[in-house]
């Protein structure tokens, strides 16, 4: 038998809280009978955008931005597919960190010199990000993408592609395809835009200094064609999946399809290098020469530098060497392209500069236009490097670095940047700095031959700074010197302007809008 032990008061208590389970649930069981499931779906959309708007509150804190999205979800996404320099420049403005949030992405963008600085030279909080299409089309295994040790020591054994002494190697390659372009720019009838022609010149001469002869005539008109369709696939922000027939899958079949070119091309340098003992006549010639010497050291056969011997950190296959080589292209292609556009319309449209760098080009000839290049001829070239030097700050071709941030960081004293976002530094702001250029909506190429330690190294950043600054920075001075001198001397350039000749248009780089109408007739150099 068993003992009731319970209290009249505790019985009472019970029968009510058992009723009243019983009504709630009931009355629950009434509801969801009642709910239809287009308004389950309605609560269900409604509490996706809310925690949208609160996450996005919650990682803003106090930086500039938005006061909550918009467009829920997307957020400016569908701006992002057509960017407006207009845009980025309003932006800037807003506050020294700003930010943004597209679907899932949230955004900060550092526009100050200093906060840009402090980004780019932080890896323990950041890795470059490029974009997100990038790890897809440049594939996950591409060396841009290591970070720290890894980045640094493959990095190592690209350094060497970039020094004087092989950068002189280069430029008689360069300098004959200067010359077959030039050839086929005067020859041209009438105005046309040049910046296809450019396009297809720096892509000529890019894949000529890395590949030499190996690389087809074909193979470039192909690569050439092509890259273009890569660079579209590259927009700041893209669809998350890849969807046949779009964009990006076309950037990352032709992406692959130039690979394939280059791990033929290093195939044919190591056979010349390592089996024929060929002289380095190009870029992959060049880093198999310097494994091939190293390796040697190594084995004591021969006297090389301590430099050369930390390039054999290992043997790099001919699919690793293709995807760096792909990798010099892709971030020299687009930039460089806009560097030309930009400079032979500023010195078309310029001539107290055209004429001051046709002097000095005579004067370090000695009045022989028929002299070739050598590094030591460019190096003479100061006030022509100064006008490239000049342009690359006015119009800088790279105006913002996308980088993700790995961990927590704390960028200023009340924001921490929130892990996972992507974070950009601008470089622009900081090249138009008012205090550190004078007029700097002008171009003056004669501040360069008084630059400050400011001017020359801690606003100048055209080429980023930190573990990841630009590995082509002395390559592009000296070609682009080189190129403006001789282009000079021998043809004279005649823009025809448009309204939009001065507007910013935004393609990865940027590029004057009108697409620049040029026509270029040959001049006498001694004239
Ligand atoms: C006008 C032409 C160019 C401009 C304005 C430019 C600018 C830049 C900038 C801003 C960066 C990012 C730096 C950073 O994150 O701090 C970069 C990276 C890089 N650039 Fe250039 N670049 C140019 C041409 C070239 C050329 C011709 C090459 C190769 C031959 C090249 C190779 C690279 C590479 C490999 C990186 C990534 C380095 C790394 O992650 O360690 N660039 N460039």
């Amino acid at each position: 038998m068993s003992v009731n032990t319970t209290s009249p008061i505790a019985h009472g208590l019970e029968q009510i809280r058992q009723r009243i389970d019983g009504d709630f649930l009931a009355k629950t069981a009434e509801f969801t009978q009642q709910v239809t499931w287009w308004q389950w779906t309605i609560t269900a959309i409604v509490l996706c955008l809310t925690y949208d708007q609160v996450m996005y509150q919650v990682r803003k804190g106090p930086i500039a931005g938005p006061a909550f999205k918009i467009w829920p979800i997307i957020g400016p996404f569908l701006e992002s597919l057509d960017p407006k320099f207009e845009e980025y420049v309003a932006k800037w403005d807003s506050g020294a960190l700003s930010c943004v949030s597209i679907f899932h992405k949230f955004v900060v963008i550092a526009s100050s010199r200093d906060l840009a600085r402090k980004i780019l030279s932080s890896p323990k909080y950041v890795r470059p990000c490029v974009v997100d299409a990038a790890y897809k089309i440049l594939r996950p295994t591409n060396w841009v993408f290591l970070d720290g040790k890894a980045h640094s020591d493959y990095r190592r054994s690209l350094n060497g592609l970039f020094v004087t002494k092989a950068l002189e190697i280069y430029i008689k390659v360069q300098e004959k395809y200067m010359d077959i372009y030039l050839d086929r720019f005067v020859n041209y009838d009438g105005p046309r835009e040049f910046f296809p022609e450019f396009r297809e010149l720096l892509c000529a001469l890019s894949l000529r200094t890395f590949c030499g002869d190996y690389i087809l005539e074909e193979q470039i008109a192909e690569i050439a064609d092509n890259y273009y369709r890569i660079t579209a696939a590259l927009e700041l922000v893209n669809f998350p999946i890849i969807i046949p027939f779009t964009k990006t899958w076309y950037g990352k079949k032709l992406a692959h399809d130039t690979m394939k070119i280059f791990e033929k091309c290093a195939e044919m340098s190591k056979k010349h290098i390592n089996e024929n003992d060929g002289a380095p006549a190009c870029v992959l010639d060049e880093w198999i020469f310097l494994m091939k010497q190293a390796k040697a050291h190594k084995l004591g056969d021969s006297e090389v530098t301590e430099e050369e011997q930390k390039l054999l950190v290992r043997e790099f296959s001919n699919k690793e060497i293709s995807e760096a080589i792909f990798t010099f292209l892709f971030a020299s292609q687009d930039a460089s392209s806009s560097l030309a556009c930009w400079l032979f319309q500023i010195v078309a449209d310029r001539p107290d500069i055209a004429e001051k760098v046709r002097a000095e080009q005579l004067a370090v000839r000695n009045n022989d236009p028929s002299v070739p290049l050598t590094l030591g001829l460019i190096d003479k070239m100061n006030y022509t490097r100064n006008v490239v030097k000049e342009v690359l700050r006015y119009r800088p071709p790279v105006l913002m670095v996308p980088y993700l941030v790995k961990q927590p960081f704390p960028i200023t004293n009340d924001y921490t940047i929130p892990k996972g976002t992507m974070v950009v530094p601008t470089l622009y702001p900081a090249l138009h700095d008012p205090e550190v250029y004078e007029e700097p909506d002008s171009v003056i190429p004669e501040r360069w031959d008084t630059a400050t330690t400011e001017m020359e190294n801690r606003n100048w950043l055209v080429f980023g700074t930190g573990p990841h600054k630009c590995l082509g920075k002395n390559y592009v001075v000296m070609m682009f010197t080189s190129m403006l001198g001789k282009y000079l001397m021998n043809a004279d350039l005649v823009h025809h302007k448009t309204e939009l000749s001065e507007k910013i248009k935004v393609f990865a780089t940027i590029f004057p809008k009108d697409d620049l109408i040029m026509e270029w007739h040959r001049r006498d150099p001694l004239a």
